[in-house]
């Protein structure tokens, strides 16, 4: 098993709960996120989203907790997903099409839980998040993003509700790991960890990552690619 440099925080890795890959499979995912990555739609409703002719991985997780900021880091391309230091910068389902041949989309979300949004958006969103979530066929693996600092939150625990009652696969992502010291890393992942082991569809095991520091990217394209490969 090799441990990647790039998630090497002390104190957390080579702990259980943290995710380890192969070199290969890191390299193997490198290449392909080298290659062509480009933006292919915005879908306000589940009408305007793609025909389902591949494999697809979406980003879901709160309002502001770094989903368009990950996608960016993942796909090394700055500005190729929307961010925002307001919560709420995404509003529709965005598909971004990677590799030729093409190979996945990964789909950028809205956030769920933001609470000072006006209450029909908020319903627009829920819907549409749960909507795609639950009922796409392609859907290879969900990407649940928790803020690092905040740990999980009953809007999360609600969304991974809906994916274990929905039998979707996913996996927990702590995100903005550059902003705590490495011990509060550890004991929120330990936290994080114990909570998402209890959960029928869930990975046991987490990605910890900062999309500014560039930490465990390497792994979360590993990840990806995984996650595909079984499809
Ligand atoms: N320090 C730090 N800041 C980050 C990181 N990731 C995202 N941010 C910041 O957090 C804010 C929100 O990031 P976004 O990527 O827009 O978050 P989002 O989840 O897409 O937000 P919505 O689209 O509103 O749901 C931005 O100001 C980012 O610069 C990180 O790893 N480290
Ligand atoms: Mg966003």
């Amino acid at each position: 098993m090799a441990l990647f440099k790039a998630s090497r925080i002390e104190g957390v890795t080579g702990r259980s709960e943290v995710s380890v890959f192969e070199e290969e499979d890191v390299e193997a995912a490198r290449k392909l996120f080298a290659g062509p990555v480009s933006f292919l739609k915005s879908a306000p409703t589940l009408e305007f989203i793609p025909d389902p002719t591949v494999p697809e991985v979406a980003f879901a997780g709160r309002s502001n907790v770094g989903k368009s900021s990950l996608l960016n880091a993942l796909t090394n391309r700055n500005g190729l997903a929307r961010t925002s230091n307001t919560p709420g910068r995404t509003q529709e389902l965005n598909f971004f099409e990677v590799g030729e041949p093409m190979r996945l989309r990964l789909v950028d979300m809205p956030g769920y839980g933001f609470a000072e949004a006006p209450k029909d958006m908020v319903k627009r969103w829920r819907f549409l998040i749960n909507d795609y979530l639950r009922g796409r066929q392609v859907l290879a693996r969900a990407f649940v993003l928790i803020d690092s600092r905040h740990g999980i939150k009953p809007v999360d625990n609600d969304i991974m509700d809906m994916l274990d009652a929905a039998a979707v696969s996913y996996r927990v992502v702590m995100t903005k790991a550059d902003k705590i010291k490495a011990t509060d890393l550890e004991a929120v992942a330990a936290r994080t960890a114990e909570t998402i082991r209890k959960r029928a569809a869930a990975h046991p095991d987490l990605i910890l990552t900062s999309s500014e520091k560039g930490m465990g990217i390497p792994e979360l394209r590993a990840a990806v690619l995984e996650a595909i490969a079984t499809t």
